[in-house]
């Protein structure tokens, strides 16, 4: 026994490729395959059970297992049983079947079939738009279609799925379904209903179970068989037909679910995108001349943004996470003994968040998927849909129909966060070095830790975490060159005499620091890296003379307001300060106060001008503003500088708000809000929604 064990257990050191020895089991699949890739590399084995399986990000082997050599690779690991009907779908089926079956759909998703999809899918959306507002969906349990339809694929780690991966040949012996047999039971019903209606009825409905039920032998049946009937051997049996209704329904419903969830949250919480998509929306598809909003299959292929968009959202949270492959023979792969049946797995997840692939993979930058950034996407390393023979089928139907709806939804809706809206861990964590940063002082950390951690909302518990851990990091992060700041909720801005603004354009506006002596260069560049992660376009004009001040104001001034394309403008002097006057070292000096009368409101009143069409109105405002810098800018660390400024905020809570940057100028303030505010009644942290305004 020891020895089968040894033999079994070394089989891929005796091959040379790292193993991975964690216990994998309870583990969601995408967090193991990702971690094990991490740290091991890009082959990396591991056991299930005594069963060898191989865990492949390469993307030159990945090419030739979906690819090249397909025929090889061609088996997707066996879930369902015989028993279930769902066996004979696509995904499930055995290698020979698959063939005669994927043949048989491959003209499911053609240009004309999908175009001629879109009047249902319009329909769809319309019904299930309806259903929103009347709250039909609040009681998805009295569906039990619909219930059985979205908790199918919800492994629950279960005995029945420990075995199917870690004991599979028990089932030799004993029958042991993967799926629940009573919600399976509900779907083969109603697929079992419909198609009976249909082929009875005679209908053409121009879908995909259409499609498989004219490729059927039970069409023929039914009432009429056609004269010229092919009764080829390779037609669908009923069990066939059933069995790829309810492979669609699964594999075409949660997908593309998850996808529209998380884009809807992904918009909430980054609307800069929003109003990227409805500029997109506005420019392709909107006519002036009738004043209208046309949607076909044509214009949808042409909106790069929203292509764009769509892929990134489906490289950071792919919908299927991982891919398996199974020879079908003994085989070699690059030199590896790979016995027949061994599970291949290709994790997709990890594949699209190795820093091999994509530049900072935790952040969301569509912008990678755009027209010119395409060449940058290496081959093999961005499979969403996977790829080759046996890729996903649905892949042209998925993307029509996640752009159709997204396009309908943001013509009517604006997404915006709400309480239970949480946050992205990556937004959290860097939320809480924005406190961290500003709030400086430890105590005001524990204190704010304090407050999140005693509000009712989760989110904000969560950022209580993460503000603890930051406050125990050593040394304060307010001493690093590196300002980590990125304010993704900041949609308004104030100062005390402008009000709040709404500010969610991309990009916000524009950020002009000068700064006026080299010793204060260093602090103008943070500033200039805080404006840009604050999604300003941030300009720093190092040396600069009242004159280079003087030559950008009057350049400003002469701009027309409808080539400006931001919510904001801050203009910043960061020099020695004396007297409020700024100047120094490079030449002649000018009242801050002179500098900012040039922008006093009435120009500034010039500057907000409506917007016709989608978009609503914009309101651009542009506003001089001196800094504490001007003031205190002797104390020459912004780690001082800002400790004033915080003791200043302390001294004066004007408003209920807390800032998060608030800087104090000769005669100005702004604020950014992040949409976290304290309530003065309750003195909870809440989270404010900007709503604007579209017809
Ligand atoms: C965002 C939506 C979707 C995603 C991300 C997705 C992804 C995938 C992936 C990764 C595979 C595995 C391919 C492989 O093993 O190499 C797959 C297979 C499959 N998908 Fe999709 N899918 C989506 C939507 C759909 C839709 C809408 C349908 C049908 C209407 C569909 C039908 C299928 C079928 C039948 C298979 C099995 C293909 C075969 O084994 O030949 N999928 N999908």
């Amino acid at each position: 026994m020891p020895t089968l064990l040894w033999q079994k257990w070394t089989f891929w050191k005796r091959r040379g490729i790292p193993t991975d020895w964690s216990v994998r089991s309870g583990q969601p699949f995408h967090i193991a395959d990702n971690d094990c890739h991490r740290k091991y590399g890009k082959i990396v084995g591991f056991y299930e059970g005594l069963r060898p399986c191989l865990s492949i990000t390469d993307p030159n082997l990945i090419r030739k297992i979906l690819v090249t050599e397909f025929h090889k690779f061609a088996e997707h690991r066996a879930l369902a049983s015989y028993s279930e009907p769902i066996s004979n779908g696509l995904f499930f089926c055995r290698y020979r079947q698959w063939k005669r079956i994927s043949a048989l759909h491959s003209t499911a998703f053609t240009t004309g079939r999908l175009k001629a999809m879109l009047p249902i899918m319009s329909d769809t959306f319309e019904r299930a738009v309806a259903g929103a507002d009347a709250n039909a969906l609040g009681h998805p349990k009295n569906n039990p279609l619909f219930t059985s339809v979205k908790t199918m694929f919800q492994i629950d780690q279960g005995l029945n799925d420990w075995l199917v991966y870690y004991m599979p040949f028990i089932r030799r012996f004993i029958d042991i379904p993967f799926f629940d047999r009573h919600k399976m039971q509900i779907i083969i019903d109603s697929v079992d209903h419909v198609v009976s209606e249909r082929v009875a009825r005679d209908v053409q409905v121009p879908d995909l179970l259409q499609h498989s039920v004219n490729a059927s032998v039970w069409a023929d049946s039914y009432p009429n068989p056609p004269a010229n009937t092919n009764k080829s051997f390779d037609k669908l049996t009923k069990v066939e037909v059933i069995g790829q209704a309810i492979n669609m329904l699964a594999a075409g419903h949660e997908t593309t679910a998850s996808q529209l969830c998380l884009i809807t949250r992904i918009l909430a919480l980054k609307p800069r995108y929003q109003t990227k998509l409805i500029h997109e929306i506005h420019n392709t598809l909107y006519t002036k001349d009738t004043n209208e909003l046309s949607m076909d299959y044509e214009k949808l292929q042409k909106m790069p943004f929203l292509d764009a968009f769509i892929k990134e959202v489906m490289r950071v949270n792919c919908s299927i996470t991982r891919i398996e492959r199974h020879p079908t023979i003994d085989t070699h792969l690059e030199g590896i003994h790979l016995p027949k049946g061994t599970p291949i797995i290709i994790p997709i997840w990890a594949l699209h968040l190795d820093p091999d692939n994509f530049t900072d993979p935790l952040e969301f930058k569509p912008e990678r998927f755009l027209p010119d950034n395409l060449d940058d996407i290496k081959p093999y390393t961005y499979l969403p849909f996977s790829t080759g023979p046996r890729n996903c089928i649905g892949l042209r139907f998925a993307i029509l129909e996640l752009k159709y709806t997204l396009v309908k939804l943001l013509c009517r809706y604006e997404f915006v966060p709400c309480d239970e809206t949480k946050l992205f861990n990556n937004d959290m964590a860097q939320k809480c070095r924005i406190f961290g940063e500003f709030t400086l002082v430890r105590d005001n950390c524990k204190q704010l830790a304090k407050m999140l951690q005693e509000s009712d909302n989760e989110a904000n518990r969560m950022a209580a975490a993460e503000l603890r851990r930051f406050n125990l990091s050593e040394p304060p992060m307010t001493n690093s060159s590196n300002i980590y700041l990125n304010v993704q909720f900041a949609r308004s801005m104030r100062t005390h005499t402008t009000g709040e603004q709404k500010m969610d354009s991309d990009p916000r506006g524009e950020a002009w620091i000068f700064v006026t002596i080299p010793e204060l260069d260093k602090l103008a560049k943070r500033f200039g890296s805080i404006f840009q992660q604050l999604l300003f376009n941030a300009v720093v004009y190092h040396n600069a003379t009242i004159d280079l001040i003087n030559a950008k104001i009057n350049e400003l001034a002469n701009k027309p307001a409808r080539d400006y394309h931001g919510d904001a403008f801050v203009m910043m002097f960061i020099g020695h300060g004396k007297e409020e006057m700024i100047g120094g070292q490079c030449g002649n000096r000018e009242r801050i106060s002179d500098i900012v009368a040039k922008f006093d409101e009435n120009r500034l009143n010039e500057w907000f001008y409506p917007v016709n069409g989608l978009i609503g109105h914009v309101n651009v405002f542009g506003q001089a503003l001196s800094h504490t810098i001007a003031q205190y800018s002797w104390y020459k660390s912004l780690y001082q500088l800002l400790l004033k400024t915080i003791k200043r905020v302390k001294q004066d809570y004007t408003f209920n708000q807390k800032p998060e940057i608030r800087m104090f100028g000769v005669d100005q303030d702004i604020y950014f809000n992040p949409g976290i505010y304290i309530d003065s009644d309750s003195n909870e942290v809440k989270k404010k929604t900007f709503h604007n305004v579209r017809p």
